[in-house]
Formats: C-alpha cells, structure tokens, sequence
C-alpha cells in the first residue's frame, strides 16, 4: 500500500509559493518540496495538513482547496500525494525544523530541483494559478 502523505502548497498574497528543503539524510535527502508529511493513524488528510503545517511552520491553515492526488513508486516505496493549495492561513510561516525555506514566483520554480513525484504537481499549479488569475482579473482585482 502506498503511504499516504498531506502536502500543501502554501501561497502569500503575492502569489509566491512556499519551499522547504529536506534533510540530506533523509528520503529524497536534498530536494526542495512543499511541506507536508505522513497520515497518522485515525487522521484524514485535512487533519494531516493542519498538523504538518502547524510543526513545521507554525501557521493554521484558514483556507484550502484540493488540487490533485499524485501516485509515485520509488524505489524504496510508493506514496501518494495528496497535495491542497493554502490559499490563507494565520501566523508567518518559520522554518521550525531548521530547513531552509524559499518563497518563489511560480515562474522560478524550474530552478529549484524537486523529487520526481513533484512533477506533476508543478504543472497542476500553474494551471490553477493561471485560472485564479484570469478570475481575479474578471473580477477587477
Ligand atoms: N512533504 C512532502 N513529501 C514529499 C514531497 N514529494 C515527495 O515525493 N514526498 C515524499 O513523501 C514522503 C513523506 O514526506 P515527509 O518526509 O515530509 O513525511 P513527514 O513530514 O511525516 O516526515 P517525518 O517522518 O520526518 O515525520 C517522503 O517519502 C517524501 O520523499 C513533497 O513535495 N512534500
Ligand atoms: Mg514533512
């Protein structure tokens, strides 16, 4: 079975995109990713969210929306990426785990080297962040 993982991918109200890099020594030890992590037993995705986000930078999420799920064998096991964009949340976000964190415009992302299972999840992004545009623009914002 593969692992079920929450990731979020948190945005400013300039549009920027939060990045953490993980550990060297752990899995995918290196890369940048959005932050997120594991299911714990008896927890839904939401919950997942809501506590990786709190641990890892110290916000509460206010407001998210599902963007895609995301399947990845690798080596050493398959997981499945539930991956929500944070629209709002309170607090400023805080490397609490010491990672380094980045805030990038969606343009840079090719910059920066993610795990293979991210690939899909960058394209989804920049669709939906090219639709919100196009309804904010609508809307006069
Ligand atoms: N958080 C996160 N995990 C990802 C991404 N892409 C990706 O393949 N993964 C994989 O998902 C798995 C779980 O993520 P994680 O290491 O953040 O889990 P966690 O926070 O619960 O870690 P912990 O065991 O240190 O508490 C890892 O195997 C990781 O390589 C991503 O963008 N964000
Ligand atoms: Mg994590």
């Amino acid at each position: 079975m593969a692992l079920q993982v929450a990731v979020g991918v948190v945005l400013n109200s300039r549009r920027e995109i939060l990045l953490t890099r993980r550990a060297v020594e752990v899995h995918q030890g290196g890369l940048w990713e959005f932050p997120g992590g594991k299911l714990e037993p008896g927890e839904t995705v939401l919950e997942a969210l809501g506590r990786e986000l709190r641990e890892e930078l110290g916000i509460e999420v206010t407001k998210s929306t599902p963007l895609l799920e995301v399947r990845h064998d690798y080596a050493e096991g398959s997981v499945l990426l539930d991956v929500h964009i944070v629209w709002a949340f309170e607090g400023s976000p805080q490397a609490l785990e010491g990672q380094p964190m980045a805030w990038v415009r969606q343009e840079a992302l090719d910059d920066y080297a993610f795990p293979a299972a991210n690939m899909p999840i960058i394209a989804a992004l920049r669709e939906q962040l090219a639709d919100s545009e196009l309804s904010r623009s609508d809307q006069g914002a």
